[in-house]
């Protein structure tokens, strides 16, 4: 069975996309995504994205990690499904979707993409770290100078050690550049390795500084190693943040079509 794939990429966080409405892709076989996300050996990808039908919403994203595992929310690989879906002609400029977290919104506009992400209910503040779920879990320590961390050795330690455990957690180091601008640096559970941007990564840094006080704005720009987004929100009361929107470039790079 021959099967087209679309590659996009999202600040540098790059995805096989596969139009699945058809459900002929065999998604239960870890090893197969495992490989096609493979940089040597296959594809390569941070992860793989199904665009599935949906009965309430224009379509269902699925989600799977580069290690083959279906995992949570992904912000980057949500806004480039939106701008899939709008190549596809599912959608035209704005869409509701599905994602395994819940309802998302998004708009699509010459390849920027504005993405909804989940109302954030707690925000947990520790003396070395922030964590909080965007839809995915986050680990984030503020750093003075992030160009000199090694975020792949430190990332995987605290991913792996106590609370986080075999769960595991996206871990993220950011820099306040300014009282709006963030750097951030994200070592991403299921690529175990560091990536060149992280959307929900990304969000909960911006949310983690401004619960902190280290940012004075509902609106931060962020520079991630793959380029910079945007997030904005509206903070409700002490921990809690809704209209959580990201935005940012979400890019086809091409196409191609493999055989099982
Ligand atoms: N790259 C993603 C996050 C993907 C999920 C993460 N690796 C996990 O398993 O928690 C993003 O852009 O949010």
């Amino acid at each position: 069975m021959k099967i087209d794939f679309y590659k996009y990429q999202g600040t540098g966080n790059d995805f096989v996309m596969i139009d699945n409405r058809t459900n002929d892709f065999p998604k239960e076989n870890t090893s197969l995504i495992n490989q096609l996300c493979d940089r040597r050996f296959g594809i390569g990808a941070d992860g793989l994205i199904l665009l599935e039908n949906s009965d309430s919403t224009d379509f269902r994203m699925v989600y799977f990690n580069a290690d083959g595992n279906e995992s949570s929310m992904c912000g980057n690989g949500g806004r480039c499904l939106v701008a899939f879906a709008n190549k596809l002609g599912v959608i035209d400029e704005s869409t509701a979707f599905d994602a395994i977290d819940g309802l998302h919104h998004a708009t699509v506009n010459n390849e920027i993409v504005s993405l909804q992400m989940i109302d954030v209910e707690k925000v947990n503040n520790f003396e070395s770290h922030v964590f909080l779920d965007t839809g995915s879990p986050h680990h984030i320590e503020f750093v003075e100078n992030v160009d000199a961390i090694d975020v792949q050795t430190k990332g995987r330690s605290i991913r792996n050690g106590a609370p986080y455990f075999t769960e595991g957690t996206n871990v993220n180091f950011s820099e306040v550049i300014d009282k709006h601008t963030l750097k951030v640096r994200t070592y991403e559970r299921g690529v175990e390795d560091e990536t060149l941007s992280c959307g929900t990564g990304v969000t909960a840094a911006a949310i983690a500084a401004n619960y902190e006080g280290k940012i004075n704005s509902n609106s931060v720009n962020i520079k991630a190693l793959g380029g910079d987004l945007t997030i904005s929100f509206d903070r409700n009361s002490d921990d809690q943040y809704s209209n959580v929107i990201l935005t940012g470039a979400a890019n086809f790079v091409f196409k191609g079509v493999f055989e099982l």
